[in-house]
């Protein structure tokens, strides 16, 4: 059993803090969100998430699972700090490192012993690793140590209590062995591939994931561009390629392009990343070129179909606010 500070309790930090209690470990959950902690510890999820709520429940009960504002309180025994504070897109597209950096620096600061920082949050690679650690080092009390380990999140919202623990496979990106096989041991239970690589790939790999599969849907939403102009049928189209093995059947679903949370800004924050290398890829770009053209698409249609003065902003936003984030909204008329 592990003494667990999960950093962030949101979507990520908190399906990670009762998921590891589940598995038996002691998890302190800790947030700046004062009203966030208030409700939990009121057995209130601030979101909706199926299966969590029962998960925080029972693990509260049984004693395992807490959720404070202070550091201090979260870092008292802790063996490892998981990071699952958000990375927002700043307006050039690159991932704000801001919330990462100052959880580093709080956590370095409380902590009273040796223990593993695990970082899950999706950060970019091309610096930011270094500087967490940076930050780690020149904050920590002489003789405590705190090796870095990536460990990127591929939990998706609406099943991300399933995905925890039924992953199709584990990344883990450290400089210590020793550290990445402590997070290793922690994920054996769950059975599935563990890749152990360096901080760089592994952050690179939840970028490059989410980028094929925002591909997946912009390639399926291109193809059914062209199939309306020859009367084909997207739906079987996609179907008969995802028979395929080697294409595979899922995100192969045209519609409006992908939004969420996370593929919009991860495949912009790619291109960023790109090109503070210098390099620019035409490829990512024609990816979200082609998912926003899509909403334009789907709004255009709507219009011809209502006539034009028919689609008004009020008309589906309320429809809209239903999903989660999806760029549509930028191509409504206002009315
Ligand atoms: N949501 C997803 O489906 C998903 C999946 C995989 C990876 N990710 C990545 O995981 C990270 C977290 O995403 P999320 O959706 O859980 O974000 P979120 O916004 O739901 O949660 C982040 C939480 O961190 C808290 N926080 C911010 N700064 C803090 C600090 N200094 N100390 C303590 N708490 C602090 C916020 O109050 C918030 O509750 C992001 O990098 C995201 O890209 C998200
Ligand atoms: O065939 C498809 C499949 C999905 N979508 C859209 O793609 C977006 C993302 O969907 P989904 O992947 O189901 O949800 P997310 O919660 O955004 O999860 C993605 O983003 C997370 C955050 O990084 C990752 O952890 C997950 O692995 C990754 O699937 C949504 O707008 C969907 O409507 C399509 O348009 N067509």
């Amino acid at each position: 059993m592990k003494h667990i500070a999960v950093i962030g309790v949101g979507y990520v930090g908190l399906t990670t803090a009762a998921c590891l209690a589940e598995l038996g470990h002691h998890v302190t959950g800790v947030d700046m969100d004062e009203g966030k902690i208030v409700l939990l510890r009121q057995g209130q999820i601030p979101f909706i998430e199926p299966e969590l709520p029962e998960l925080v429940e029972r693990n509260v009960r049984a004693g395992r699972l807490d959720f404070t504002t202070s550091y201090q309180e979260a870092m008292q025994h802790a063996d490892m700090a998981f990071i699952c504070v958000g990375t927002p897109p700043t307006p050039s597209g690159h991932a704000d490192m801001s919330q990462v950096e100052e959880a580093a620096r709080q956590v370095a600061l409380a902590a009273t012993q040796s223990l593993v920082v695990v970082l899950k949050s999706t950060t970019p690679p091309g610096g930011n690793a270094e500087r967490v650690a940076a930050i780690l080092a020149n904050h920590l009390s002489p003789g405590i140590d705190a090796p870095l380990v990536v460990n990127p999140e591929f939990l998706r919202e609406g099943s991300a209590v399933y995905d925890t623990f039924h992953p199709d496979r584990v990344v883990i990106g450290a400089w210590d062995a020793a550290a990445a096989e402590r997070v290793a041991a922690l994920y054996a239970p769950l059975r599935c591939p563990a890749l152990l690589t360096d901080p760089a790939s592994a952050q690179l790999t939840k970028y490059a994931s989410n980028a094929f599969l925002a591909t997946k849907i912009s390639f399926i939403n291109e193809i059914s561009r062209i199939a309306e102009r020859v009367g084909a049928n997207i739906h079987a189209i996609a179907q008969g390629m995802g028979f395929d093995e080697r294409i595979g059947a899922e995100f192969l679903e045209s519609g409006l392009g992908y939004g969420g949370s996370c593929f919009p800004k991860d495949v912009l924050a790619l291109s960023a990343i790109a090109e503070q290398q210098g390099y620019y890829s035409q490829f990512l770009h024609a990816v979200t070129d082609i998912n926003a053209g899509q909403c334009r698409l789907a709004v255009e249609k709507l219009g011809d179909a209502l006539g034009g003065s028919m689609v008004r902003r009020y008309a589906f936003s309320g429809w809209l606010s239903n999903h989660r984030p999806t760029t549509c909204a930028s191509h409504l008329p206002c009315p």
